[in-house]
């Protein structure tokens, strides 16, 4: 059994999360939010390149291969790479919600060791929206998305505006991603398209 923490289960009063009209229909890629994240971005060489696709639901499923470079003890998957897969993969139910949130709280159940060279088969949802605050799961299979799980995880994240990343992130990435207009254009449609 694993243990629980109140701060990643709903409140009894919190809402079913919606899909968001404007989601990327079922199948469909979900794009990288940041081409230097290190978990879905394609400039991170050692980086993880999830590949997430919209559900039909408020879920996302995705694949990460474990390579050489993310090992923890030889041969295995290092904890804090798969926890990194389950937070980004999570992270892309942003786009399902057309809602920008960030990560409070990521609670991991390590069940299985993940092999490098390995495919560990993710499935996120969002269970549940109260406010500002955004309850969702993720859960990661070996050998197929109906494989033995590996690893889970119960999350809770915390919806904010873009301005948390201009204020708070590092003045030359911001100013490389403000000087493109088509990612500023996105992320400020989040805001004012809910
Ligand atoms: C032109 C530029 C454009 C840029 C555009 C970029 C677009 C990017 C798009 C999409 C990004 C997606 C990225 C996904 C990547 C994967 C996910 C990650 O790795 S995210 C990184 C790791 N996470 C952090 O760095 C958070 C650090 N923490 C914070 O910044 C703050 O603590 C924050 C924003 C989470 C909350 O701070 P507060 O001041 O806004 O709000 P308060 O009042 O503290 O919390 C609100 C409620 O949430 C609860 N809460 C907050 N943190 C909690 C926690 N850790 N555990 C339990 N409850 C928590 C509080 O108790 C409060 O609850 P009550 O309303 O009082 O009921």
């Amino acid at each position: 059994m694993s243990a629980t923490n109140t701060a990643v289960q709903p409140p009894a009063d919190a809402a079913a999360p919606v899909r968001h009209p404007e989601a990327p229909a079922p199948g469909e890629p979900v794009g990288s939010h940041y081409e230097n994240c290190f978990g879905c971005g394609s400039g991170q060489p050692h980086g993880l390149h999830l590949a997430t696709r919209a559900g039909e639901g408020v879920n996302v499923t995705a694949e990460f291969t474990v390579r050489p470079e993310h090992q923890g003890a030889p041969g295995l998957a290092h904890g804090g790479i798969l926890a990194t897969a389950l937070d980004d993969a999570l992270g892309s139910l942003n786009w399902l919600l057309r809602t920008i949130s960030v990560t409070g709280r990521l609670e991991t159940d390590y069940r299985r060791p993940v092999p490098v060279g390995s495919v560990l088969h993710i499935a996120a949802e969002v269970t549940a929206v109260a406010g500002r605050k955004i309850y969702a799961t993720a859960v990661g299979r070996l050998g197929g998305p109906e494989g033995p799980v590996a690893v889970r995880a119960d999350a809770l994240f915390i919806e904010v505006k873009v301005d948390h990343f201009i204020e708070n992130g590092r003045k030359e990435e911001i100013q490389a991603v403000m000087d493109d207009p088509d990612a500023v254009r996105q992320a400020r449609a989040f805001e004012v398209n809910p």
